[in-house]
């Protein structure tokens, strides 16, 4: 029989702070598996997934080592639905398929709960795998400041990703539990921690000390 555990799937935009979230509730011993993660493991040297896009786009997507070129395809995809589309029909069955095998090394663990953090849970059928949904929500403005001045992303591309993703309003209505991430680091730690005894009750284990 398999162990009944609590998957709670964490959602936001780009930038929402869910890498920082997942990193939070790691500190209260949360494993969590993040499918941008995967999603890089499904295009390493090797894999299906990368020779199906060299095949579609060529040398320019390829650095000189044969590792994928990802800003050159961002450039694509995020000019071109059409294209992303794409490349996720390429991708996101094999990262369901990885997600899949995480959860149940989760399942054969010791933790009361676990999180699947990923920006297109509800875009991509993942919220199927998980029991409740946790939105990430921060302000749009918010969103395209820290994704610029974090990644190498002029605030046109930022917010071409941001309006390729779900509206706002979409994601908070489908959420079960929703934190707030316009404060600082430690506004965000005491949510999680509020989470935390939240999921563990739910979960019907004690809180933890
Ligand atoms: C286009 C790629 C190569 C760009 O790589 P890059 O290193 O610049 O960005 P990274 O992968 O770290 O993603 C950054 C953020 O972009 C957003 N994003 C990525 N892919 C998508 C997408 N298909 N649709 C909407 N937003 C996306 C997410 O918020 C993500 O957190 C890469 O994002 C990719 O392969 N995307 C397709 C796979 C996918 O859908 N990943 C999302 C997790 S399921
Ligand atoms: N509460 C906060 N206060 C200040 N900065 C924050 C806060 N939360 C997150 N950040 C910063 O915002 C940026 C985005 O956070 P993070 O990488 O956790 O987001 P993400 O949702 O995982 O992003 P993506 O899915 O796009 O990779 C990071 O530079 C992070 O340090």
């Amino acid at each position: 029989m398999t162990a009944h555990i609590l998957i709670i799937g964490v959602t936001g935009g780009i930038a929402s702070g869910k890498s920082t979230v997942a990193r939070a509730f790691a500190r209260h011993d949360v494993p969590w598996v993040d499918a941008d993660d995967v999603a890089r493991e499904v295009v390493e040297p090797g894999e299906p997934a990368l020779a199906a896009i060299a095949t579609r786009y060529g040398e320019r997507v390829l650095r000189a080592d044969g590792r994928l070129d990802r800003r050159a395809l961002r450039d694509i995809v995020f000019a071109d639905p059409a294209e992303r589309r794409w490349l996720e029909s390429v991708t996101h069955p094999r990262i369901r398929e990885r997600l899949l095998e995480h959860l149940a090394a989760f399942r054969r663990g010791p933790a009361p709960y676990a999180l699947l953090v990923s920006p297109l849970l509800l875009e991509s059928g993942q919220h199927e795998l998980v029991d409740r949904i946790l939105v990430i929500d921060v302000p749009e403005a918010l969103q395209v400041r820290r994704t610029a001045s974090r990644d190498d992303v002029d605030e046109a591309q930022a917010r071409a990703i941001v309006a390729a993703q779900m509206p706002r309003a979409t994601r908070l209505a489908r959420a079960d539990d929703v934190l707030d991430n316009d404060g600082d680091e430690a506004a965000l730690e005491a949510r999680v921690a509020d989470l935390d005894r939240r999921y563990r009750a739910l979960a019907g284990l004690p809180p933890a000390p």
